[in-house]
């Protein structure tokens, strides 16, 4: 969405650096896993998600993120983790509200998408951010939740 740079929440990390709060929702449909990507970066994928507006808290930043890009709301979200990495996009220290959720309705990607993908995390053709590589595929496949 579109808003001044100074209204984009800030957290503070576990060191002095400063790093970008962006919230996800990690959303799996028989053991595949919701990917998107912005018409900002097309090639590269993640979670459905985004920066919480100043004030915001995370779940409401899901949820409005979640309608806006994919027409969808979240059910029965739960705080899975809160993970460290690097931005895919801004390529800065980036601090990870991630949820999981089962969503109601058929996701439909908004004009800010470029792309859409349930993915096994086996593909070798889809570039995925560095967090769900590292961290999100890690967790669900721990958690039993994705398709061997
Ligand atoms: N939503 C989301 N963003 C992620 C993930 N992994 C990851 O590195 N990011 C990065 C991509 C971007 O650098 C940043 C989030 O940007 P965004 O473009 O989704 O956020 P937004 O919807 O609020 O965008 P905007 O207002 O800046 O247009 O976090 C992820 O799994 N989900």
């Amino acid at each position: 969405m579109t808003r001044e740079k100074s209204e984009v929440t800030v957290a503070r990390g576990t060191g002095s650096e400063e790093s970008l709060a962006v919230v996800a929702a990690a959303i799996v449909q028989r053991g595949r896993l919701l990917v998107v990507s912005k018409q900002a970066a097309p090639e590269i994928f993640y979670l459905p998600g985004g920066k919480p507006d100043a004030g915001e808290e995370p779940l409401e930043a899901l949820t409005r993120e979640l309608d806006e890009e994919l027409g969808v709301h979240p059910l029965e979200p739960r705080l899975l983790a809160h993970v460290e990495s690097v931005a895919a996009l801004e390529g800065v220290p980036m601090r990870l509200t991630l949820f999981q959720a089962r969503i109601e309705g058929l996701p439909r990607p908004a004009a800010e998408l470029a792309g859409m993908k349930w993915i096994s995390g086996h593909e070798r053709d889809v570039r995925l951010a560095p967090a769900v590589t590292d961290h999100v595929l890690p967790l669900l496949r721990q958690s039993g939740s994705l398709a061997a």
